[in-house]
């Protein structure tokens, strides 16, 4: 089973990857030169699953990701993972901090680390490149003279740390996930569930009010709620949620029903594990609001029965 993630070796995504791999009989990681060139080899055929970062608790969405979710064919998260992280400043050996003229980064490791970069490389010109870890392996082939990146990256390419611990806010957390094509069996059901999805509506008073509020009358938690362009164009929105709870539970499936119901188009993007922050690090898992009464899914599973009795009553022609 190949799984194409967001490379080269030595990027966040492939510690992330790897804290689970195990979980994947028979897994084989393959990286990838980005998000979307992971996300299209699952689409195409040449990788089984991928793994590819979503969200920052500092910087927010990965918009490539976020984008890539909603292409076609379509496809569904099976797997989330949580990886604290912190960045180092990795350069060739022997380069000193006045050496430094170029410092390269993917988007996300400037933004968590860009006060440190402007105190102490005030001068640097800053490159962006697909991942931390291609900032790394171009200081290794001389086109930057520093990296911020994850530390293991100095092993792959023969660096040495000029600074650790660079980042700006203390217990950032990135979240990846791992997709594949839709059509697969989905995770069983664990309780501690998350359910993903993205909607466009139409353009009227109250249309998201409408989309929020079949959750909210059933008792999902919404975890998350983010907007890409649709790209058809300016002022049209898919709007990305995720909310506790699996497809395959009650709460969930009615308000999937009546959004599928509601919406313009809505894609379905998956039921999985909500994931914790891995024991030792001190950053907080995220927050998940206590279950409402008679919104459990037991109370859901009673009123069904009850449905179905009321339905099965033996004479249903009287009258
Ligand atoms: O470039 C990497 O190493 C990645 O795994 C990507 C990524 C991200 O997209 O946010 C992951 C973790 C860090 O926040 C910085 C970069």
């Amino acid at each position: 089973m190949r799984i194409a993630f967001l490379g080269p070796h030595g990027t966040f995504c492939e510690q992330a990857l790897l804290s689970v791999v195990d979980d994947f009989p028979g897994a084989e990681p393959e990286p990838a030169t980005s998000t979307t060139a992971a996300l299209d080899a699952l689409r195409g055929g040449g990788a089984d699953l991928a793994c590819v970062p979503i969200e920052s608790s500092v910087e927010g969405a990965v918009p490539a990701t976020m984008d890539g979710l909603v292409e076609s064919p379509p496809v569904v998260v099976v797997r989330e993972i949580l990886l604290p992280v912190r960045f180092a400043v990795l350069v060739r050996p022997g380069t000193t901090v006045a050496d430094v003229r170029t410092v390269a980064s993917h988007p996300h490791g400037e933004a968590q680390t860009r006060r440190w970069l402007s105190t102490h490389l005030p001068d640097a010109e800053v490159r962006m490149t697909p991942s931390t870890a291609a900032a790394a392996a171009a200081v290794a082939d001389g086109q930057v003279d520093a990296a911020v990146c994850a530390p293991v990256a100095a092993r792959h390419y023969g660096l040495e740390v000029l600074a650790d611990g660079v980042h700006d806010t203390g217990d950032a957390v990135t979240r990846f996930v791992v997709v594949a094509r839709a059509g697969c069996r989905l995770p069983a059901p664990t309780g501690a569930d998350r359910t993903s999805i993205a909607a466009t509506t139409v353009n009227e008073p109250g249309a998201l009010l409408a989309i929020l509020t079949e959750f909210a009358i059933r008792g999902v938690d919404l975890t998350r709620i983010e907007s890409r362009p649709s790209k058809a164009r300016l002022g049209t929105y898919w709007f990305f949620l995720d909310g506790a709870g699996h497809v395959a539970e009650a709460a969930m499936g009615e308000a999937l029903a009546a959004l599928h119901r509601r919406c313009t188009d809505l894609r379905f993007l998956g039921s999985y594990p909500r994931a914790t922050v891995p024991a030792g690090s001190t950053a907080p898992s995220p927050p998940v609001a206590a279950p409402v009464a008679g919104q459990e899914t037991a109370d859901y599973e009673e009123a069904v029965a009850w449905l179905r009795a009321l339905r099965a009553a033996p004479d249903p022609g009287v009258g």
